[in-house]
């Protein structure tokens, strides 16, 4: 008879997950999805049910790798909250299961994986796609995604300023004051991406803030929020300009209003680059659109499962 599932609860998940051991799983990862090989990866777009009465979906989000053993899914629900409001944008579980017996292995805590796996998938568009010396990253917003991104961006990269903005100036201090290295809070848009190098995006927006006319040539966007066909944080003009890469095109063409609604074209994923079969085209402005894929969810949740049960045999 199986055992009964670990439950690993966020404390958990938050001491066992680091970023120098996630991020070379996930740039696998990526390469695997890239190459469709369905004998190794099973990934569909992910299922979303509306919650009109709350204004938010649910996506359901499985992948299944058959090589590694790894079978899970991460139900994950995500709102379009209004403007002051103080429930949180997104929530989310991972479950793994035994992909042999179907039993649940483990039920996880989805939040520090959505947030530090998003990011990581950020920094690694970043690694690939941003120009060598890049001095000045620019951060708008000031949420969960913010704090995930600059934690990162700030370990992998060595940018001689961190600028960040919010809709009030209050927020972008109260981020500033909360991190330990030197950050600009800034008052508008404008004045945080002007001239900078790398620009995350990670707004709860549904109409554009950043405008492609603000915008360094050469410069590199992670674009991590708008994950809805009618939800917007790019303008047209940087959606046409830029090289526009994704994690998964099909994700892209379903669920982000950036592109759908720009007509942009998706020119690589960013498993294309990893594996090589696409140029990484560092010399121009360049946009990652991040969706979120349910393998970087498995990938993350076997991690952490390793990690936690190596722990508990040494009890
Ligand atoms: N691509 C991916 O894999 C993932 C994307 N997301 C998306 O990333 C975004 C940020 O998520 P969290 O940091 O968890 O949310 P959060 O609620 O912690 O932070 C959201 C930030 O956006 C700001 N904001 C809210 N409405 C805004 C508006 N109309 N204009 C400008 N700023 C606004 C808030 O003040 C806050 O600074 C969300 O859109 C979320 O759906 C979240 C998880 C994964
Ligand atoms: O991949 C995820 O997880 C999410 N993507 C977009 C919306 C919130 C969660």
């Amino acid at each position: 008879m199986a055992t009964p599932p670990a439950i690993i609860w966020k404390d958990a998940v938050e001491r066992l997950l680091r970023y120098r051991e996630l991020i070379p799983r996930l740039e696998v990862a990526l390469g695997k999805f890239s190459r469709r090989d369905s004998a190794e990866l099973i990934q569909p777009v992910r299922t979303t049910v509306p919650l009109q009465k709350y204004n938010g979906f649910l996506g359901l989000m499985p992948a299944y790798m058959e090589n590694d053993g790894v079978l899970s899914t991460k139900f994950v629900c995500f709102y379009k909250r209004e403007d002051g409001s103080t429930l949180p944008a997104t929530q989310a579980t991972v479950v793994l299961l035994d992909p042999e017996y179907g039993n649940v292995k483990a039920v996880m805590d989805g939040e520090v994986i959505t947030d530090m796996r998003t990011a990581a998938v950020s920094a690694i568009s970043a690694k690939l796609l941003m120009r060598p010396g890049a001095e000045v990253l620019a951060i708008l917003g000031t949420g969960r995604q913010a704090l995930s991104h600059y934690n990162v961006f700030t370990e992998m990269f060595s940018f001689k300023e961190v600028r960040v903005w919010s809709r009030t100036k209050e927020k972008a201090e109260r981020f500033r004051d909360s991190v330990s290295g030197p950050v600009t809070a800034c008052v508008s848009v404008e004045e945080a991406v002007r001239g900078a190098d790398a620009i995350v995006t990670v707004t709860r927006c549904t109409e554009p803030v950043l405008f492609g006319q603000w915008v360094k040539a050469g410069a590199h966007v992670a674009a991590v929020g708008a994950c809805r066909p009618n939800w917007r944080e790019l303008d047209d003009v940087l959606m046409k300009e830029a090289v526009v890469y994704a994690d998964s095109r099909e994700g892209a063409m379903a669920e982000s209003g950036d592109i759908v609604l720009s007509g942009a074209e998706v020119f690589a994923e960013l498993g294309d680059v990893i594996n090589g079969t696409k140029p990484a085209h560092r010399e121009k402005t360049t946009v990652f659109k991040s969706l979120g894929m349910g393998v970087q969810d498995a990938v993350s949740a076997k991690l952490v499962f390793d990690q936690w049960k190596a722990g508990h045999s040494q009890l």
